[in-house]
């Protein structure tokens, strides 16, 4: 079995610290792949600074050119919206029977779970990465993390936010140091976010 981490997001766009975590855990756990699964717009959420599902998609591709162990997935532009990770993970097992898929989350994250959708199950069949992430309240450990399958994985907290490399752009800020180099490229030269 290959066992492949899989890392959902919008990434409008992917920044380095995206980068960064996944090749933390590329590098620091038993995962042999890392996929960027690329989150398309959610028909309930503002699309007003959302970049088109594809561009996103681009992006996430040449972010991880350089690193064979990342690939970047359009696996939810073809399925039912909202996407339920538990019903892109019984797709995944079905296209991929020889794989084995773990979740990497934020640490933030652990405080909604028990709202996702089939969340027991989710838990029981597959293995979760949960990586640090500041937040708001009082730190401690979450009762998810003594079960079996959820683990904490020591990466570094790196504060950069999508949101935020957004408004810089808006305001005219340079954002280069903040993505990589080819995604700044491909922002700056169809004058994205602005
Ligand atoms: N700096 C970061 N370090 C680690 N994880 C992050 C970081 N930024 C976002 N994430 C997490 O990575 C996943 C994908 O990121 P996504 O692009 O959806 O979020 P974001 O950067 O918070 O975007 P936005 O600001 O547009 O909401 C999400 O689960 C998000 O919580
Ligand atoms: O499956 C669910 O019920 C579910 C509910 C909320 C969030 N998620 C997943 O978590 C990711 C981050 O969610 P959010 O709401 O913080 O943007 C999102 O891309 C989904 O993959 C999944």
């Amino acid at each position: 079995m290959k066992k492949v981490g899989l890392f959902f997001g919008s990434f409008n766009p992917i920044h380095i610290g995206h980068l960064i975590l996944a090749n933390y855990i590329l590098e620091n756990s038993d995962m042999e792949e890392l996929w960027f699964v690329v989150s398309p717009q959610n028909p309930f959420k503002d699309k007003k600074t959302l970049l088109n599902d594809h561009n996103r998609l681009d992006m996430v591709q040449l972010a991880v050119k350089n690193y064979p162990k990342m690939r970047a997935s359009n696996v939810e532009f073809s399925l039912p919206k909202p996407s339920y990770t538990i019903d892109t993970l019984t797709y995944l097992h079905e296209k991929y029977p020889n794989y084995s898929f773990a979740l990497i989350m934020g640490e933030d994250n652990l405080k909604s779970l028990s709202k996702w959708k089939n969340s027991d199950k989710l838990i029981e069949n597959h293995q979760i990465i949960v990586y640090p992430r500041l937040f708001e309240g009082e730190k401690q450990v979450h009762e998810y993390l003594k079960h079996e399958n959820i683990s904490m994985i020591n990466a570094p907290i790196i504060e950069l936010s999508a949101t935020e490399i957004r408004n810089m752009i808006q305001k005219g800020k340079n954002v280069r140091p903040m993505l990589p180099p080819e995604v700044f490229n491909y922002i700056d030269g169809s004058n994205f976010y602005k």
